[in-house]
């Protein structure tokens, strides 16, 4: 086949334009999502090593997501960029499961652990954070190292092993938090709204927050069948056909 060279024509040059608008796009896509994943393999290291400083300064967890949350709050909310990654096409993640995952940790930090402060000493919400801190150091050291192309096989191997046990543990954190709420969002009624109001509406945040948890059930097992897909295709190299969203 000719070159768009040896065609000469102006089609060569739009071609030749065309492709180097698309590895110029390509280069600053790698570049944007280079510098985003190391921010934030920073901020979780920063947000992993606060709360061990923590712990062995005061030998417990009590106060720990007070002194953590803001660090927390920051990088978790940026991760909502990784449903923007995956719309615009520079990631080859489902937007759809990327939305759960990324929506469900944004409400579990915002809505029940920021607007509930009686339940930010809970044992379950050190656990999810614990969870979270490994899950995304490895997560996002993955992503950095593969944009490198200098991937060491031990932050593959845990990228893809790590969730086998951290995913239903972190979604125990979580249930468990979303429980321990319920008393506190039954007694005071917040984000809820009771008729008659001049909307006519009337919202529940109760059992809303019971809604959620039963939402897990369908939607849990469907993230963690995806991440075990994503190990087999990863690690033993097998074509995996998934359904489109
Ligand atoms: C309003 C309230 C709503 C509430 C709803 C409640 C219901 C919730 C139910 C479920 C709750 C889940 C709760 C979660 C808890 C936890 O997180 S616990 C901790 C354990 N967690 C995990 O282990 C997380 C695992 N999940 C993920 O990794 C992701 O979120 C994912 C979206 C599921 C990842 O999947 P995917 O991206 O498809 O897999 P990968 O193999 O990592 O990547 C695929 C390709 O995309 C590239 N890529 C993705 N992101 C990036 C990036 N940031 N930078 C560069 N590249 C990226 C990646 O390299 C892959 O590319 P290829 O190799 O070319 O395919």
């Amino acid at each position: 086949m000719a070159s768009s060279e040896e065609d000469g024509g102006g089609n060569g040059a739009v071609e030749e334009k065309e492709n180097g608008k698309k590895r110029k796009l390509g280069a600053l896509a790698t570049a944007w999502l280079i510098f985003y994943n190391v921010a934030m393999t920073a901020g979780w290291l920063v947000l992993g090593i606060a709360m061990v400083r923590f712990y062995i300064q005061k030998g417990t967890h009590r106060g720990l997501f007070r002194s953590v949350q803001k660090t927390l709050k920051f990088f978790q909310t940026f991760a909502l960029l990784e449903v923007v990654h995956c719309a615009v096409g520079i990631v080859r993640t489902s937007v759809l499961v990327t939305g759960v995952q990324v929506s469900s940790r944004i409400f579990m930090v915002w809505f029940i652990a920021h607007s509930i402060k009686q339940i930010q000493n809970e044992e379950s919400v050190i656990l999810f954070l614990v969870v979270w801190t490994v899950t995304e150091i490895t997560r996002y050291s993955f992503y950095t190292f593969n944009l490198l192309n200098h991937l060491p096989y031990f932050i593959k191997w845990a990228r893809y092993n790590f969730f086998i046990i951290l995913y239903p543990a972190g979604v125990a954190g979580e249930l468990l938090t979303i429980y321990a709420a319920l008393p506190y969002v039954k007694k005071t009624g917040m984000f809820s709204l009771r008729l008659p109001n001049k909307y006519n509406v009337s919202f529940d945040y109760y059992y809303f927050l019971i809604i959620v948890m039963f939402s897990y059930v369908p939607l849990f097992p469907q993230l963690y069948f995806h991440m075990l897909r994503q190990r087999r295709r990863v690690l033993h190299g097998e074509v995996i056909v998934e359904k489109d969203d």
